[in-house]
Parts: C-alpha cells; sequence; structure tokens
C-alpha cells in the first residue's frame, strides 16, 4: 500500500505524523528507546504485551473487538495480573485529542516497542476508535489447552501457524514474574522474573534456545506441566515451524523478523470491522503545521509553518496568498518571506526510516483586513540551480476555511490568579446572539480508568478585551488537563468550528 498522503487540513494524521515522528511529540518513542529496562523487564515488553491483550478481544465471525482501548476497562481482570498494564497506559496518556484516541497510541506503543528494541520497523496505520466499556475476557491463559489456544487464535484471526509465531514474536520479549504468576514461576529467580529468552533485545534467542534445549522459559520447562503452553505451542505442528532444517523457519533471523513485523502489524490492525484505517504514516516531506489566523492592530496576521525533511539543501521557502474578498494582492499572489527557519529534532523510529531532523520555515505574515486571506501556498527553492518549485496540497491549495472564528493567541494567556490558561477566541461582526463553546480532551492521570475525556465549555463575551479590527472577543478558563481545543461558535445562525491544537495555543 501506498504511504498516506497529508491534504492539509487533516487533524488526523498532523497528530498522528506528530506522536510518530517529532521528537518534541514522541514521548511514546522516547521511553521505549534503547529497550529500555523497567520493573525488571523492558517498557517494550510491558507494552507489546498490553497491544496483545487488547487485541485478544476481538472476534472475527462478529468482527467486534480487537485494538480499541477495551484493556484500559479490562486490566484489572486475573488474566491481565501485572503493574505493567496501568503503567503502560499511563504511558500512553497525553498525544489524545479530539481526533486520535487511546487505541492508535497503544498501537503506536506496540511499533515503538519491537523497533526500540532491535526489531523490525512496523508501519503504522491510524484511525482506531476506542471502545466505551470492556470486552469479552478472551486473553489465553497458560493452564488452557492447546485446543482452546487454537480457537482463542481463530477466532483473533491467525491459523495455528500464524499462532506458533505470533507467541514466539511476542515472548522474544520479557518473561514471567513471580509475584503474578507464582503457580508459573515456583522457583526462585533473580529479580523475581523469568524471563523467555537469555537476550533483552528483540531477536529469536527464544527459538534457538526452545530448539537447543537451554531455553529457561517457564511456559517451555516449567516444574508445572499444566501451565507449559509454549511447550504445547511451539510442538503444535512437530516443530516445523520453529525449527532450523526449515530454510524459512523463525530459527532464521531475517525469517524470523519478517514474519513477526508482518504479524504483529496484523496484531495492530486488528480492529473491530467497523473501524477504517489509513494508509500507513510515513513521515511527510512537506508539511504545513501550526497556522493561526487572528486580528492583530489593523490587519490579520497569518502564521504558518512549512515542515520540511531536513537535508544539507540550504532551501529559501516564499509563501503566497491570495484575498478572500475583492482585490488586493498583485496578480502573482501577496508573497513573505520566511522570517526563521528552526531545526526540529525527529523521534528515534523518524531515525530508523532515514529522518534525522526537520526544518521548520515560519512565517509570519500581515493580511490585509478588509480583503482577507482565501488559500496559501509556498515556492520553495532549493538554491543548487534547479528550478524553484510549488508546494500546494498536491494541486489543491491550502485553503483557509474561514475567517468568522478565530483563534487570537495575543489575547489568550496564562491567568496569574488562578493559573488556569484563558482561551480567548475572536468573532467577526459579532451580533448579540453569538453563542461560543467549546470541548477539549483532557488528561487525568488519576482517574481510575486512565482513558483521556472530554471537558465541555462555555465562552463568555471578553471584558478585558474590547472589540478590535471587526471583531468580537469571547473568553473561556481552559483546565490545565486540556490540551487540545474544538471550538464552535453559532453566528447568526451558521456554525463554524474551530481546531486549536496544543501547539498553537500554548505558543510552542
Ligand atoms: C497462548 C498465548 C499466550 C499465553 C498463554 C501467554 C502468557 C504469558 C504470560 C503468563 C506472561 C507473563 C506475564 C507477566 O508475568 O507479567 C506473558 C508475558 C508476555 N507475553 Fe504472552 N502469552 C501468550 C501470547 C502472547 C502473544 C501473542 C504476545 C504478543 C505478540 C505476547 C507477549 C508477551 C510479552 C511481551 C510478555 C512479557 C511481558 C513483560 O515482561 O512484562 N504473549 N505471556
Amino acid at each position: 500500500d501506498s504511504a498516506a498522503v497529508f491534504n492539509w487540513p487533516d487533524p488526523l494524521l498532523d497528530s498522528l505524523d506528530d506522536t510518530l515522528y517529532r521528537q518534541a511529540f514522541a514521548l511514546v518513542s522516547l521511553l521505549a528507546t534503547d529497550c529500555a529496562p523497567r520493573d525488571d523487564t523492558t517498557v517494550a515488553a510491558q507494552w507489546l504485551r498490553l497491544a496483545y491483550h487488547d487485541t485478544a478481544t476481538h472476534n472475527s465471525t462478529t468482527g467486534t473487538g480487537g485494538l480499541d482501548a477495551s484493556i484500559a476497562f479490562e486490566f484489572t481482570r486475573s488474566q491481565d495480573v501485572g503493574l505493567g498494564m496501568l503503567e503502560s497506559l499511563q504511558d500512553f496518556l497525553g498525544p489524545q485529542n479530539e481526533y486520535v484516541g487511546m487505541a492508535d497510541i497503544i498501537a503506536i506503543g506496540a511499533v515503538n516497542a519491537v523497533a526500540g528494541c532491535g526489531g523490525p520497523v512496523i508501519p503504522f496505520r491510524g484511525g482506531r476508535i476506542d471502545a466505551t466499556e470492556a470486552g469479552p475476557a478472551t486473553v489465553p491463559e497458560p493452564q488452557q489447552d492447546l485446543d482452546s489456544h487454537i480457537a482463542s487464535f481463530k477466532a483473533q484471526g491467525f491459523n495455528e501457524t500464524e499462532m506458533i509465531a505470533l507467541v514466539a514474536c511476542g515472548h522474544s520479549l520479557g518473561g514471567v514474574r513471580q509475584v503474578d504468576f507464582p503457580l508459573i514461576v515456583t522457583e526462585d529467580v533473580p529479580n523475581g522474573i523469568q524471563t523467555f529468552a537469555s537476550t533483552v533485545g528483540f531477536d529469536n534467542t527464544i527459538v534457538h534456545e526452545y530448539l537447543n534445549g537451554t531455553t529457561e522459559n517457564v511456559l517451555v520447562v516449567g516444574s508445572n506441566i499444566t501451565t507449559r503452553s509454549d511447550l504445547r505451542i511451539f510442538s503444535s505442528d512437530g516443530n516445523a515451524t520453529m525449527q532450523s532444517e526449515n530454510l524459512h523457519s523463525l530459527a532464521s533471523p531475517d525469517t524470523f523478523n519478517q514474519v513477526c513485523a508482518d504479524l504483529i502489524e496484523r496484531m495492530i490492525n486488528t480492529v473491530p470491522s467497523t473501524v477504517t484505517l489509513t494508509d500507513p504514516i510515513e513521515p511527510f516531506d512537506f508539511k504545513v503545521w501550526n497556522t493561526i489566523l487572528f486580528p492583530r492592530s489593523g490587519s490579520l496576521a497569518f502564521l504558518a509553518t512549512l515542515r520540511i525533511i531536513h537535508s544539507d539543501l540550504n532551501r529559501t521557502v516564499t509563501m503566497f496568498w491570495k484575498e478572500r474578498t475583492g482585490t488586493f494582492c498583485p496578480e502573482a499572489g501577496c508573497s513573505a518571506p520566511a522570517f526563521q527557519v528552526t531545526s526540529a529534532g525527529a523521534s528515534s523510529l523518524a531515525n530508523l526510516k532515514g529522518v534525522e531532523s526537520f526544518d521548520l520555515h515560519s512565517f509570519n505574515a500581515s493580511i490585509d483586513l478588509a480583503t482577507s486571506i482565501s488559500h496559501f501556498w509556498f515556492e520553495v527553492d532549493d538554491n543548487d540551480g534547479s528550478a524553484p518549485f510549488i508546494v500546494d496540497n498536491h494541486g489543491a491549495n491550502f485553503t483557509i476555511e474561514q475567517d468568522v472564528l478565530l483563534f487570537d493567541p495575543q489575547r489568550s494567556g496564562l491567568n496569574l490568579t488562578t493559573f488556569e490558561f484563558t482561551m480567548v477566541v475572536g468573532v467577526k461582526d459579532a451580533p448579540t446572539s453569538t453563542s461560543v463553546t467549546g470541548s477539549s480532551t483532557i488528561i487525568d492521570d488519576n482517574a481510575v480508568i486512565p482513558l483521556p475525556s472530554t471537558l465541555n465549555f462555555t465562552f463568555t463575551l471578553d471584558e478585558s478585551h474590547p472589540p478590535a479590527d471587526g471583531y468580537t472577543f469571547y473568553t473561556s478558563p481552559i483546565s490545565r488537563l486540556a490540551f487540545h481545543s474544538m471550538i464552535c461558535a453559532t453566528v447568526n445562525g451558521t456554525a463554524y468550528s474551530l481546531w486549536v491544537p496544543f501547539t498553537s495555543a500554548t505558543g510552542l
């Protein structure tokens, strides 16, 4: 499949790209980098197990369940025992907004887990929808027999060979904790955890140690025979899938990586049949980012950034735009040069895709208030003798939908008395009947169920900012737990909406 195309504005792709590839917004990448240790296992092992347990609620016959963050309602079940579950869910809180849920971040976590431990780089697709309640208790358990495991994996969409491989791939990382499974880890082990393999990273040592009889995997050689589920699964086809004589077996490192990449990708893309995922999201060559239009002393200020994957070219970028009504700009459009070019770090996942960093070409244009702005585009000159080229949203132009409801970053700010963020929006030619409401995705770390939730609020006429430049200002305090906000206004019976990402709201 070809990679997803970013047609601005697309808040889902915009946010997912930041979470995947921008260092400053990719905490989910950072935590798992270098297969970081935690709780005597690795962060990656905890994330991969969580992703599988979330997926395990899928029923391929009814098309229900799958990777849908229902694990947030299930993690207290005995089949999900382990402190890694809650810790991982807390790791994943933060990037959510009105477009991106927890389930996409769980999937991003699995991708980063495998890559961060030296495994393959699995493509990521977005657009999962979060469940609002627990799914069935269908996570396979070690004391169940082989037929139950075959049936579980079949329901989840995996045949018997795929079951063997997926378990070997998953159990490449981490191990079994004695506190949680005292009937499986029956002898005292260092740090209270018996690892599945003698290496920490994502590799096929688990397969080799199983085949050559040196394995200490308690689900293979543990004294409790009932819970030797990995043994029953790995040997269920007479070791054909594991065995070294077989060229296409998991004993080959390349085959292991390829089979695991495919199966874990299928695992994270196992979603309810009502969900449609995006094409795989790769770092975008050009990304328009953080645009803000607002009234500023007699004109409209338009802030925009064009993000370009860093290269050694010494590029010059010019922004162009056209009026919304009437005539003001020359035939070729009004234009402004970039006022600064800064470098922004790329995540370790982006590094693995060959992206070192990004160049941010930023613009701060003054737009004529009366004629306003309808659309904009960029001209990029590589300054290497080649002809300058146009970046115009794949021929569709970067269209500014409306200039009636605007977020005002200058009039917004931190209220030093309440320590709350005050958001101010401007409404053009506002009649007294104007109503402005907002909603934010809030992240409450202390909530019993660690899922983002929605906070609604109402704006009131802003007494401290009198009308100016044809705009009337409305204000609302916003909880410090809120990051992104969707603002809606009804003006003269017409509904307008505006998404204010965290980056704009805080001036990052
Ligand atoms: C029949 C199927 C399976 C059974 C019975 C099973 C059972 C277990 C058990 C008992 C543990 C120990 C958990 C702990 O002590 O915290 C564990 C850990 C783990 N499992 Fe599985 N598992 C199965 C399939 C899978 C699959 C398909 C994956 C992922 C693709 C997976 C990934 C993991 C990981 C990464 C850990 C290590 C967690 C850590 O170290 O914190 N498992 N599994």
